[in-house]
């Protein structure tokens, strides 16, 4: 076959983000506004389930002889009949106003029953051949039932090796060069300047464009911060404690001179805005030596961060391996900085994580 540039896949994966995401928020308004009260299931199950089916039937529409490692399966629906039917009144009213991307998502889900069977279709074991794509339908589950950051992931990987990355933010800021702020993990009540997609294609540069509801605009390119002093950087890290050490992150931070308070948020926001130059570093340090953590977590980000100029390893220093099946089996964290400073922020995570194992 011949070279791809992946054109294809990259349309019908922001596409289908796009929906995706726009189900998710959905789901989060009728749930703030009490109107999914006739079901017990939280609002994070709704909407997961919900964007994995819309996701899987648009790539099973284009592409119908991938593979797909997906975070849910579809069990807990054939088991409770009123949470079925719930995502299914979401997914079928779930569409595009603009026609052409209808269509070339495959039109509507025919039933409720089809939806569970592509819900399934997430059950690759993922490896080191073919065409494979992994989906986090709501990454950052935390953040989302706060209102704040959370993310709907998309990546294909080709032998192993990612080739295209999108990830929905709805509760991002538009604007590329808006600064982080503080509240960013958990103020999402102004709609109206948030939401924004960021993509990468291998090779071809990482972009941004806005969250719309309608046609989607042309990416503008992203860029990592041109950071010369490592200790002007800002740097990100989980909301949650369990999920990064934000002890260790502040030694690492106090010794690499930086002083500005680390920015908080869940999900793979972190990647995109590092990529765009909001933010300059994120470290995700392991708390729990068993943990190992899933490829629909990092795919994403990890490509569009590196197309945007930026660099991804674990806290070893090795690129994250995509090839061992749905976890990253080799890594141990990440760290993911401007090229310029990725070396030393290592050096100061190994002294910190090392003099750690010798306690
Ligand atoms: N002990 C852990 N260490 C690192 N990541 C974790 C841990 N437990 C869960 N996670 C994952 O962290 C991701 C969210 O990360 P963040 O804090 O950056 O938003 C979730 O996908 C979650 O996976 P899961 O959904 O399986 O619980
Ligand atoms: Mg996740």
């Amino acid at each position: 076959m011949a070279t791809s540039n992946y054109s294809r896949e990259l349309d019908i994966a922001l596409l289908a983000v796009q929906r995706a995401t726009l189900l998710t928020k959905s789901v989060f308004h009728s749930h703030a506004k009490g109107t999914l009260n006739k079901s017990d299931a939280s609002p994070v199950t709704i909407g997961d389930f919900g964007a994995q089916a819309l996701i899987i039937s648009a790539l099973q529409h284009n592409f119908p002889e991938d593979e797909i490692v997906a975070e849910e399966e579809a069990k807990d629906l054939r088991e409770n009949t009123q949470l079925r039917d719930t995502v299914w009144n979401l997914v079928k009213d779930t569409i595009l106003p603009h026609e052409q991307s209808q269509s070339a998502l495959g039109g509507s889900l025919p039933s409720a029953e089809r939806m569970l069977d592509i819900i399934d279709k997430g059950d690759s074991k993922g490896g080191a051949k073919g065409r494979i794509w992994a989906i986090d339908p709501i990454d950052g589950t935390k953040g989302f039932l706060r209102g704040g950051q959370y993310a709907v992931c998309l990546a294909l990987m080709v032998d192993g090796d990612v080739k295209v990355g999108v990830l929905g933010c709805p509760n991002l800021p538009v604007s590329d060069s808006e600064p982080l702020s503080e509240n960013i993990g958990a103020d999402a009540t102004d709609d109206e300047r948030k939401g924004v997609l960021f993509s990468a294609v291998q090779g071809q540069g990482a972009h941004s464009r806005p969250m719309s509801t309608g046609k989607l605009a042309e990416g503008q390119s992203i860029h990592m911060s041109p950071l010369s002093n490592v200790s002007d950087a800002t740097f990100c890290e989980s909301v949650e404690a369990a999920h990064s050490s934000q002890g260790d992150a502040a030694n690492i931070a106090k010794k690499l001179g930086i002083t500005k308070p680390s920015v908080r948020m869940d999900s793979q926001a972190k990647y995109g805005s590092i990529a765009r130059g909001a933010g300059d570093l994120y470290l995700r340090l392991p708390v729990r030596a068993d943990y190992v953590e899933k490829i629909w977590d990092h795919a994403a980000g990890d490509l569009i961060v590196r197309e945007a100029g930026g660099e991804v390893t674990d806290a070893e220093s090795n690129r994250l391996d995509f090839s061992h099946g749905r976890t990253l089996l080799r890594n141990k964290g990440v760290i993911a900085a401007p090229k310029s400073v990725h070396g030393k922020v290592i050096e100061v995570v190994k002294e910190v994580l090392g003099s750690k194992s010798k306690v």
